[in-house]
């Protein structure tokens, strides 16, 4: 889709839905995470439009990002602007990036950045053009290919293995977690608000 790179999570995935039906999404959005982010490959992420809360969480696992200088993209965890929580294990995610205060203040006030302060942030790694994206992506791609690749993926390995061992030691509970908090009714109304909103502003 132009202008979006990843529009987030599906939220009608997350609205109107059974306890079964919400366990098993939130199951395979951890799968994706646990697969992203613990990939020993290397994953460069070419970001050619808006990136919020989910679509963030997927940038944030890759190796590197590159995004299109367009300040009309943003990119940030805007959970808390949905009036829902950033599970601890995108907070990780995050952290790992830009650190514990720039995540705080990200997450708690639920921050989009657009492209040049998305830069400041270290929230990405470089901007270039819109039609550059891809070329660049590719060229930082062989960069570090050039690397030796076992020395390259041990050393993921160990930044990234806390996180990752934090989730499937908690995966079940954090399903849990998840469930009981998403089929509340005041969280369904703040999601339903929220997508009316999106549906106002066309
Ligand atoms: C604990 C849980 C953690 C949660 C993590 C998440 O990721 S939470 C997710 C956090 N995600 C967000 O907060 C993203 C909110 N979305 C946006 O900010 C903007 O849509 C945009 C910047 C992605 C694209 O702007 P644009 O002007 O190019 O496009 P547009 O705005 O005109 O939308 C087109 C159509 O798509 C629809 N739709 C959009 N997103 C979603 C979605 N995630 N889902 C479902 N539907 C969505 C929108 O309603 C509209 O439907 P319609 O009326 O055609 O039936």
């Amino acid at each position: 889709v132009s202008k979006i790179f990843s529009a987030g999570l599906d939220i009608t995935e997350m609205s109107g839905k059974s306890n079964e039906h919400y366990a098993a999404f939130w199951r395979a959005v951890q799968e994706m995470w646990l697969k992203l982010y613990g990939s020993n490959m290397v994953t460069i992420a070419a970001i050619n439009g808006s990136s919020p809360a989910g679509g963030c969480l997927m940038a944030l696992c890759c190796d590197y990002r590159i995004m299109a200088d367009n300040p009309k993209f943003a990119i940030g965890l805007n959970e808390t602007q949905l009036g829902i929580v950033a599970p601890f294990w995108f907070k990780d995610t995050m952290i790992n990036t830009i650190g514990n205060r720039a995540t705080e203040l990200s997450l708690q006030l639920g921050q989009m950045y657009p492209a040049p302060e998305a830069l400041k942030f270290g929230l990405v790694d470089k901007l270039v053009p819109e039609d550059k994206v891809q070329s660049a992506a590719a060229a930082a791609m062989s960069q570090w290919l050039s690397v030796p690749d076992h020395a390259r993926q041990l050393t993921k390995s160990m930044m990234r293995k806390p996180a990752i061992d934090r989730l499937v030691k908690q995966r079940e509970a954090d399903i849990n977690n998840f469930v009981s908090f998403i089929s509340k009714d005041s969280i369904q109304k703040s999601l339903q608000i929220y997508m009316d909103r999106l549906k106002q502003k066309k």
